[in-house]
């Protein structure tokens, strides 16, 4: 079956649900990311978070949906900004808004259901991912209830990984315990580093070509 606007089913009952099932959500959006220039309004974290509610409730109405059929969801943003408004007139909890948690909270969560921990500043819940991580499992249940910032910086991740981890982010550390800590030099432009010295490294020899032609002219001219 699949989950559109015009079937008769009660979306907000699934908007709702979306916070008693987060796990489960959270593990249909991994593969559905918002694309870029999709036609969804407000900031990013607004929009990202209204594309996790649609996701999750095509995931309660059916368990194996096909990231296809997300995708077409994703794109019906008319409907998901209508979806939000009412909600939001209700006067239910922003979904746009993060959650604060305070660090001993995510110390002490012993919540089966979440693998908390902090990474500047924010709040991650990977359980839906620890079979997915390309790093594994284990390394994030080490750092269940911990700041995990030192390490995941160290270990440096990818753009993509970054992208990513917005899927996992609950919340946000409280204002009074915030680290304000940029993420250190590096994280962010490893990627880049890498893909750049990939172009450098490919264009190599057509530079040496290239030079080599214009050596070979030069004497051309001064012997003839
Ligand atoms: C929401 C949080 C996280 C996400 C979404 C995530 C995602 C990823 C991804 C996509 C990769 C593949 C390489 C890349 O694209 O960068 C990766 C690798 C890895 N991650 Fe994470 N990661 C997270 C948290 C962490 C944490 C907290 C640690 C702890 C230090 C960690 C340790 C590693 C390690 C060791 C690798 C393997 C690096 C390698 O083989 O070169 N990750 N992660």
């Amino acid at each position: 079956m699949r989950w559109g606007p015009d079937n008769g089913r009660n979306k907000k009952e699934g908007i709702i649900e979306l916070y008693e099932r987060q796990t489960a959500i959270r593990s249909v959006h991994a593969s559905a990311v918002p694309r870029r220039g999709s036609r969804i309004g407000g900031d990013h974290r607004d929009s990202h978070l209204r594309l996790i509610c649609t996701a999750a409730l095509r995931f309660s109405l059916d368990p194996s949906p096909s990231v296809k059929e997300v995708d077409v969801i994703l794109h019906d943003t008319p409907f998901e900004d209508r979806l939000y408004k009412e909600e939001k007139a209700k006067g239910r909890r922003d979904m746009a808004e993060m959650r604060a948690f305070t660090r001993s909270e995510i110390k002490k969560s012993d919540d089966k259901d979440k693998v908390l921990f902090i990474l500047h500043d924010k709040v991650y819940n990977v359980r839906s991912f620890l079979n997915e991580h390309p790093g594994g499992e284990e390394i994030l249940l080490e750092h269940k209830g911990m700041d995990a910032s030192e390490d995941f910086d160290d270990v440096g991740h990818s753009k993509d990984a970054m992208e990513l981890m917005k899927t996992y982010q609950v919340g946000v550390i409280s204002d009074s315990e915030r680290m304000n800590k940029l993420p250190k030099k590096g994280w962010v432009s490893k990627y880049s580093k890498e893909s750049e010295k990939n172009v450098q490294g490919s264009s190599l020899p057509f530079y040496l070509f290239m030079g080599g032609i214009a050596l070979v002219a030069v004497l051309f001219f001064y012997v003839y």
